[in-house]
Order: structure tokens, then C-alpha cells, then sequence
């Protein structure tokens, strides 16, 4: 029940990572089975092309001999026209079945790489912050494009030519047999050595396969960092370690790779020779029971061309196991995200409309990775359009408090209820739609400034829009080439700092939430635009339909709230309004001492009072 304290908490919102390295096989692909089973007829069908194609290979070598043994000896035109025609048919049809292969698993790997990655895509928003606290985005870029990219390729072409050539190898030893049984053992010896390489490659293979995939996602990551903070690394000058950094890891994929693709060359080269060496010796054999009658010429013959024919799906198998291990891998990485438990799931109640009381009761917060609490104990009431300004020190807490209230975050210990009801009982997309959060670092989307300002409205009005940009000071938008059909840079980077904040406060106050959440939304803007937009915010927060949590830096945004919260080392140390803390408690006084005159303005609260 939405109230019940004794209710288990998650200590942690996700589990760690599984460590790198572990073994892959099979049963990694069996967990898209989801997404592979509506393709399944395409897949099947596509393979049955492909070994329709083999067994057309197969057989001209069988109709050579007929020819040769038949027609050829007994000088039968008739004959040879027969069988000329059907080798003919056969030649045609070959192609046309690779075709059909082709255009059919390229369709069904495709859909299913395609469906995999948007239930990937759609996890991975589902996901809590502190996964992707935890995760680099390169670890999950790369799992979301090139990991997946394997998968497609193993099911469209090496899952199918692996089955085949292994199903070829299998139906030409036969053959072989049949033809002329010492050569033939000979052939089924030679297999042997092949299985023992297979299996003693498979495990460097897979280990080497995973770090190569692994330091991708490493590499991938220094690039996405080094992209997103270039400003950064520009202004300290530090271009030469950032690349040193990415040179580093760029250099151990490189080895990695490397000593990966030494490992399958030596393997390659063993599977060609097997064969050839093969083929020497059943030359001179053949040629010796040709010469005394043993065999027909046609036998021998047919013989050499199957043999011949198996030196490609033997080779091939090489790179087709390195597939599948690369498969293996990929499919284990992509599922390390999906398996990943979502401890932050939605409640069964919905609120259709909220008064917006927000109550903390004995809330406790600790980071998955860390070992003490960042909140403790933290009881704190904001009544139905009251507007309390949290105040503290830097690290004291206040970004991870607010982040409890819309569930960016799950509490530890205690609850945290809206309206009565525990925020962890309602539908996730209800509990955000009646908070909305204004964050210090706004991240605008690379869309039209429209889209960027009614993510959380899409069917607001123009009048609404035009409200918000006026009371968020960002009619600035109006002004741009295409006015607020203008597309915004990356991360709305076109835009200077005061202007995204203003333009993601009024995304924030368009989304008309029963509670708005400012986490130090106005630190960026000039003082003379923070006046107007506090002055506008005043008649949003003050009316007593908004109920407004306004973490504050600065005394001159503490002075839009009726109550402020002092939160020191995660805990609530007073509660008041400005003037009551500002007289009696000292800490509270020296943490606005840096751009305030308390003393004048103590005394001028005594006057007024
Ligand atoms: N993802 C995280 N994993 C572990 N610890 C974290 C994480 N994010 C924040 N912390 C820690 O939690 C504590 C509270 O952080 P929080 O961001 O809530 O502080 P804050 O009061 O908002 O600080 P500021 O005023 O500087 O923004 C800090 O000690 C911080 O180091």
C-alpha cells in the first residue's frame, strides 16, 4: 500500500554490471529468441535456399561422371545432351537460390537487429540514473550499434552458411564413401584434426572476441567525451592528454585486434591446409587405382571435384566460428543491459489531478556504489502552493532530495508522498507529468525549439507557449531565423548558457505541473533577467496553484520562496522563513554571507517588524 513504511526497499536501483569475461555460447542468441521467432519463416526458408544451392553444387560433379562414365564413353549424343541440359538447369538455378537466400535474410536480420534495438532503446530510458551513472555511453553506443550489427550478420549470412557448410561437409564425406570407400575414409580422416582446431580455437577466440568488444566501447566513449567537452579541453589546453587518453585505449584495441585476427590467420591457414593436403594425397592414391582399374576415370574424376568443393566450406568454417564468437559475445553484452534489473517500475494508482502537497517522511538515500547516506533521516512537509526554497552547501544533498520526488531516484530508507500516496505507488508517467523539474545544466534536445519547449505538453497552445516564453524571459526563441521553428544545436549548444535555462524553465512551467522543481534553474542568467523571471515566477508560485521546491544558491532566488529548507550533510537542519533563519541560525547567515549583507538586512527586518 501506498503509505506502509514496512513496505522492502530496493537498496540498489539496478545491479552492477556482470564482470567481463565470462563464457558465451548458444543460449546468448536464446534470449532474442522474441525477436527472431516472427522472422523464423524468412530465416528458415533462406537456409533451405542456401542448402538447395549447395546440393545443386553437389550434384554437377555427380552428372559430370554420369556424362563421362555414360554418354561420353558410349559416344550417346542423346545422352549428352540430357544431362548437358540439366547440369545447364542446375547452373541457373544455383544463382537464383543465393538470390532468394540473400534477399530474404537480409530483410528478416535486419527487421530483428531493428526491433532489438529499439526495445534496447526504450530499456534503456526505462533504466534509473544511477545505471547510467554507472555505464559509459560509449559502452552503451557501441552495444546499441556495432554489437547488434554482428548479431544481424550471424543470422542473415553465418548461422546460415555455417549450418549448411557443416550439413555440405557432411553429405560430400558420404558421397565420397559411396564413390570409392578407401579415398573416402581417407577425406572422413581428415575431418578430424579439423573438429580438435575448431574446439581448441573457440575459447581464445571468445576471450579475445570480448575484449575487442569491450575496448570498442572504451574507445567509443573517450570519443564521445572528448566530442561533448571540447570546450573544456579547449579552454585548459589539455588537447594533448585527452587524445593522450583516447590513444591509449585506441592502442590497446588495436593490439587486441590484432592479436585476435594473428589467432584466426593461424587457424585459417590450418583449415586450408588440411584440405589441400588432402587433396595431394588422394590425387596420387586415386591416380594408382585409376591406372589399375580400381576406379572408373568418371569416379575419380566426380571424386576430385567434390573434394574440391569442400575446400571452401572448410576453410570458411573458420571465420564462421569467429563469427558465431563474436555473436556470443555481442548477444551477452546487449543482454547485460536488458537483464539489467529496473528497480524503478511504475506503481498501480494514477493521480488525475494533484493539490501538489509533497511530504518526505524519514527518507533515507545511498548511492548504489556508496557507502554512507546522502540523505538521513529527512522529514520535511511542503503544503499544497507553497513554495520552500532548499538551501545548503555544495554536496549537502539538495540535487539528490529533489530528484526523490519524481522518482529520478528511489529512496532507501523511508517515503516520499505526494498528495498522500507514495510517489513508488503511482504510474511513472502520472507522478511526472504532475512534477516537472527545471534542472542547473538544461539539456535541450537537437529539435525544433517547439519540441524542445512542449516535451512535456505536446498539445499545449499557442498562447501557452507564448505565456511560458514570456514568463521564463525566453522570448529571445521568437527572434531566432525561424523563430521557434528553428532547430537548436546538439544539446542546444547555438544557445547561450542563460538562454537554454530559459528555455528549459519554460518547458518546465508549460508542462503546467502541480509541482515545480527548480534545481538552481536561474544561476546562469544576468541579475537583471533574474529579477524579471523571479518576478513572473511569483505569479505562477504564488497563486497556490504550484507547489514550487526551489533549490537556491543565491539569497535573491530564497526570497521567491515562503519557507526555506537548510539541508546539512543530508539532513534537515532548520526550517523557516528567510528572516527566521537568517536571525537564529548562524550557519544558514554564513552560507549566504558571500553575496548578501545580512547584518543590513537583519536590521532592516528588525525595523519592519
Ligand atoms: N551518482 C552518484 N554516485 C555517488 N555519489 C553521488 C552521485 N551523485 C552525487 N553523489 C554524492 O552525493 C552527495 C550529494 O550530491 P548532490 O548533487 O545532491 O549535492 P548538492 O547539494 O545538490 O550539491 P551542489 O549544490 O553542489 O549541486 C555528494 O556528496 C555527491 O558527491
Amino acid at each position: 500500500m501506498s503509505s506502509d513504511p514496512a513496505r522492502p526497499l530496493g537498496e540498489q536501483d539496478v545491479l552492477a554490471p556482470p564482470p567481463r569475461g565470462r563464457r558465451h555460447n548458444w543460449t546468448s542468441m536464446w534470449r532474442f529468441r522474441r525477436a527472431i521467432v516472427p522472422w523464423c519463416g524468412r530465416f528458415a526458408i533462406s537456409y533451405l535456399a542456401t542448402l538447395g544451392a549447395v546440393l545443386a553444387t553437389l550434384a554437377i560433379p555427380l552428372l559430370t561422371r554420369w556424362v563421362i562414365d555414360g554418354p561420353v564413353a558410349r559416344s550417346d549424343y542423346i545422352g549428352l545432351y540430357a544431362l548437358g541440359a540439366l547440369v545447364l538447369a542446375l547452373g541457373i538455378v544455383e544463382p537464383l537460390l543465393l538470390f532468394l537466400r540473400r534477399w530474404l535474410a537480409s530483410r528478416a536480420g535486419l527487421a530483428t537487429e531493428n526491433r532489438i534495438r529499439t526495445t534496447l532503446y526504450h530499456r534503456l530510458q526505462r533504466l534509473p540514473m544511477s545505471f547510467h551513472g554507472q555505464w559509459e555511453s560509449g559502452q552503451l553506443l557501441s552495444r546499441i550499434m556495432t554489437d547488434l550489427g554482428y548479431l544481424r550478420r550471424f543470422l542473415g549470412f553465418g548461422l546460415n552458411f555455417l549450418v549448411v557448410n557443416i550439413v555440405q561437409i557432411a553429405i560430400v564425406v558420404i558421397l565420397l564413401i559411396q564413390l570409392y570407400w578407401p579415398l573416402g575414409i581417407i577425406v572422413a580422416i581428415s575431418v578430424v584434426p579439423i573438429v580438435w582446431l575448431c574446439l581448441h580455437m573457440e575459447r581464445q577466440y571468445t576471450r579475445l572476441s570480448r575484449q575487442v568488444q569491450d575496448q570498442t566501447g572504451d574507445v567509443a566513449s573517450s570519443i564521445e567525451e572528448g566530442v561533448h567537452g571540447l570546450r573544456v579541453i579547449k579552454a585548459f589546453g589539455r588537447n594533448a592528454y585527452a587524445f593522450d587518453k583516447m590513444n591509449r585505449r585506441a592502442t590497446l584495441l588495436y593490439e587486441t585486434s590484432v592479436a585476435r585476427t594473428r589467432l584466426s590467420a593461424r587457424f585459417w591457414t590450418f583449415l586450408e591446409v588440411i584440405p589441400t593436403l588432402t587433396l595431394i594425397i588422394v590425387l596420387g592414391i586415386g591416380a594408382y587405382a585409376a591406372a589399375t582399374g580400381a576406379v572408373t576415370l568418371g569416379t575419380l574424376i566426380a571424386f576430385v571435384t567434390l573434394l574440391l568443393s569442400l575446400i571452401w566450406p572448410v576453410a570458411a568454417l573458420g571465420f564462421l566460428l569467429a563469427m558465431a564468437q563474436e555473436t556470443f559475445t555481442a548477444a551477452d553484452r546487449v543482454a547485460e543491459i536488458l537483464d539489467t534489473e529496473n528497480l524503478i517500475t511504475d506503481g498501480p494508482r494514477e493521480l488525475t489531478a494533484a493539490a501538489g502537497r509533497v511530504e518526505l517522511r524519514e527518507v533515507a538515500f545511498r548511492f548504489p556504489d556508496g557507502d554512507v547516506d546522502v540523505l538521513d533521516g529527512v522529514d520535511l512537509v511542503v503544503e499544497p502552493g507553497e513554495t520552500l526554497a532548499l538551501v545548503g552547501g555544495t554536496g549537502s544533498g539538495k540535487t539528490t532530495l529533489t530528484a526523490l520526488i519524481p522518482r529520478l531516484l528511489d529512496v532507501t530508507g523511508g517515503q516520499v508522498l505526494l498528495d498522500g500516496v507514495d510517489v513508488r505507488d503511482l504510474r511513472l508517467d502520472n507522478l511526472r507529468t504532475l512534477v516537472a523539474t527545471a534542472f542547473e545544466d538544461p539539456t535541450l534536445f537537437s529539435m525544433s525549439a517547439r519540441e524542445n519547449l512542449t516535451l512535456g505538453r505536446p498539445d499545449a497552445t499557442e498562447a501557452e507557449i507564448d505565456a511560458a516564453l514570456d514568463l521564463a524571459q525566453a522570448g529571445f526563441v521568437r527572434d531566432l531565423p525561424w523563430g521557434l521553428d528553428t532547430r537548436i544545436g546538439e544539446q542546444g549548444m547555438s544557445l547561450s548558457g542563460g538562454q537554454r535555462q530559459r528555455l528549459a524553465l519554460a518547458r518546465a512551467v508549460l508542462a503546467r505541473p502541480a509541482v515545480l522543481v527548480l534545481d538552481d534553474t536561474l544561476s546562469a542568467l544576468d541579475i537583471h533577467t533574474e529579477a524579471l523571471v523571479e518576478e513572473a515566477l511569483r505569479t505562477v508560485l504564488g497563486r497556490g496553484r504550484t507547489t514550487g521546491i526551489i533549490v537556491a544558491h543565491r539569497a535573491s532566488t530564497v526570497l521567491l520562496a515562503d519557507r526555506v529548507a537548510l539541508l546539512q550533510e543530508g539532513r534537515i537542519a532548520a526550517v523557516g522563513t528567510h528572516a527566521e533563519l537568517l536571525s537564529g541560525v548562524p550557519a544558514y547567515r554564513e552560507l549566504l554571507s558571500a553575496e548578501f549583507d545580512c547584518e543590513a538586512e537583519l536590521d532592516e527586518l528588525e525595523a519592519a517588524r
